[in-house]
């Protein structure tokens, strides 16, 4: 058994790049994708994100050059472990209440990170190419002899506590409490712990590929800037060791043992590859005058659906910021939004939210739902000198889509109990006479 561990994963910079990299000189062929005879024997399989006929700037695929076909595999099985991933949403009538979840706990017993995701709410069947679901995951143990793929999704790891390993077809990614990484539909990968546990959310876009929003009057920067997304380079390991790939495919778990590690890309080229990046790298824009701009301000990621302008999913993060706004009732507003909105915070404490929203847990506002300022921090904000502020310490995110979202039984039955009392008792309005 070889371990191709070079000490730290070397990454290229940029956003939806096209990539060549080789883990071995002369593994990557030159000048065509699909040479007679590859170099050492390699297997040539091209692994795409989007129709083959997709428009060029919307086109995603990579070639990957490795030691056995992917295709080289006994039957799936039902996978029947991981009894809280993918379970299916409650299909009961969903009552239009909002909901908030405390944070998942560690596992009592050794759990990696297949079987420590808890899936808390999805909208759309995978089979239709649309929707999101939003997991949680707390683990304690590597991923050993073991890689997940996912058939249904592209998914977005958001680390809360506790660093990632990522080792994937296509190269190494580390990622802590503070960066994000995805990881593209069907790449097969294992996800090791240097912490020894890590807890987080993984949002799984089931509609076309995240991209960068466009940035329309702000200009060609800001945001989130392309050169800050990091590729991993090429890596593999050539283990002829019994390996269970469990793979997610139409909402359902399956199972099936190679003999070998599927992690043995030696090279690849194209722009469907996984990426890292810096959530503290986030170009924050907001309003220098007045009034507080609609959170779509704070837009990082962008799966649009047919609708123009109606996402999919839009992955928005809530960062470190200074808050100058006069005359202005600074935190969220009071609001009901067509759109849905799942919640997440990273650490510190969300501005909309005195208490009881804390860092590993969830908020939904499924769509029309009355929400915003809880008592107390509307009672602060309205209150408050209104001198330049900066909100430190803390990032929150939110998950927003255009479909609504059912939580899963689970979700259902662990919920905070009485999460709309922190809106309850508001002074009434009092009109002159
Ligand atoms: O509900 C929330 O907390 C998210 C949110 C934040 C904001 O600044 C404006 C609107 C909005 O939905
Ligand atoms: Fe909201």
């Amino acid at each position: 058994m070889t371990d191709h561990h070079p000490r730290t994963p070397a990454y290229i910079p940029g956003f939806g790049n096209h990539v060549s990299t080789e883990a071995v000189p002369g593994a990557l062929p030159i000048g065509r994708n699909s040479p007679q005879r590859p170099a050492f024997g390699l297997y040539t399989e091209q692994l795409s994100g989007t129709a083959f006929t997709a428009p060029r700037h919307e086109n995603r695929r990579s070639w990957l050059y490795r030691m056995r076909p992917t295709a080289e595999h006994p039957a799936y099985q039902r996978y029947d472990g991981a009894k809280l991933l993918a379970p299916g949403t409650d299909d009961t009538p969903l009552a239009p209440n909002r909901l908030r979840w405390d944070p998942l706990a560690m596992p009592a017993t050794p759990t990696d990170l297949i079987d420590g995701m808890v899936t808390m709410m999805a909208n759309r069947d995978p089979a239709e190419l649309e929707g999101v679901a939003l997991h949680v995951y707390a683990a304690n143990r590597d991923m050993d002899a073991r890689v997940f793929m996912d058939a249904d999704g592209e998914l977005l790891f958001i680390p809360q506590a506790g660093r990632l390993e990522l080792l994937t077809e296509l190269g190494r990614i580390e990622v802590a409490p503070g960066q994000i990484a995805l990881i593209p539909r069907g790449v097969r990968f294992k996800a090791m712990l240097p912490d020894g546990t890590a807890s987080g959310y993984v949002a799984e876009n089931h509609g076309v590929l995240f991209r960068l929003p466009d940035l329309g009057p702000i200009g060609a920067n800001g945001l989130a800037n392309p050169r800050d997304f990091e590729t991993p380079v090429a890596w593999y390991e050539d283990k002829d060791e019994e390996t269970q790939v469990v793979q997610k495919f139409l909402g359902s778990l399956w199972t099936t043992t190679l003999d070998h590690s599927p992690l043995d890309v030696v090279a690849w080229h194209g722009n469907l590859a996984p990426w890292r990046y810096d959530l503290s790298r986030f170009n924050t824009i907001n309003t220098v005058s007045f009034d507080h701009p609609d959170p779509s301000i704070f837009t990082l990621l962008t799966s649009p659906s047919d609708v123009p302008g109606r996402a999919n999913a839009d992955f928005v993060i809530f960062p470190p910021r200074w808050m100058v706004a006069e005359d202005t009732f600074r935190p969220p507003w009071f609001h009901r939004n067509v759109m849905s909105e799942a919640m997440g915070l990273i650490t510190g404490a969300y501005d909309a939210k005195a208490e009881g929203f804390r860092p590993g847990g969830i908020s939904l506002h499924n769509l029309m739902a009355g929400h915003g300022p809880d008592v107390a921090s509307w009672q602060g904000a309205s209150n408050a000198e209104l001198k330049p502020h900066k909100i430190d310490g803390t990032m929150a995110f939110m998950l927003e889509s255009c479909w609504p979202y059912r939580p899963t039984l689970y979700a259902l039955e662990h919920s905070q109990l009485d999460y709309d009392a922190v809106w309850a008792d508001f002074p009434k309005a009092a009109l002159p006479r």
